[in-house]
């Protein structure tokens, strides 16, 4: 899409159009309120300055529109069909991968209360279980941090492909 339909639609329509990117709605309505961006480039950095204020409460809260790793997104929305494309690279027949997440995932939420979360899009299946398995020895205020920096990474990409 364009960045001028953007710009000019009433709030409303403006949170729509970018409300995919990531479900913390006082991250879309500050972006909104921030209109008119003269550049692609200049939304990326506000929506990126706009995401360095997210803590705990906020990556919970984006997280219901998260799948885990592994797990096909359910769901016609555009959030579970961007996933879909995200976690493309997880090799669905690959049966051993598919486990192995799946027990990373369990243990990751066991550990730290919560869905693990990677920026999917160019990672294979396998760099994501290796990191997965890295930050399960996170402690917890760290792997806070590392969760907050992957979240920052699928909103600015998704709001990137938004306006490309
Ligand atoms: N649990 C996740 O990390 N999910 C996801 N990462 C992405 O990049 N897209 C997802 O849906």
């Amino acid at each position: 899409m364009k960045l001028e339909p953007f710009n000019q639609a009433p709030v409303a329509e403006a949170k729509k159009l970018i409300a995919h990117c990531v479900a913390i709605p006082a991250w879309q309505q500050a972006l909104v309120a921030a209109r008119p961006f003269s550049s692609l480039t200049a939304l990326l950095e506000t929506g990126d300055r706009l995401a360095a204020a997210w803590d705990a409460q906020a990556l919970n809260k984006a997280l219901s529109a998260h799948p885990r790793i592994g797990e096909k997104a359910q769901g016609s929305g555009k959030e579970a069909e961007l996933s879909r494309g995200e976690q493309s690279s997880v090799n669905a027949e690959d049966t051993a991968l598919k486990q192995a997440l799946k027990a990373g995932n369990a243990a990751y939420e066991q550990r730290f209360g919560r869905v693990f979360l990677i920026r999917a899009k160019g990672r294979s299946g396998e760099e994501m279980l290796a990191e997965l398995l890295r930050r399960l020895a996170n402690d917890p205020q760290q792997e806070q941090q590392e969760a907050l920096g992957q979240l920052r990474e699928i909103t600015l990409l998704r709001l990137k492909e938004t306006f490309a």
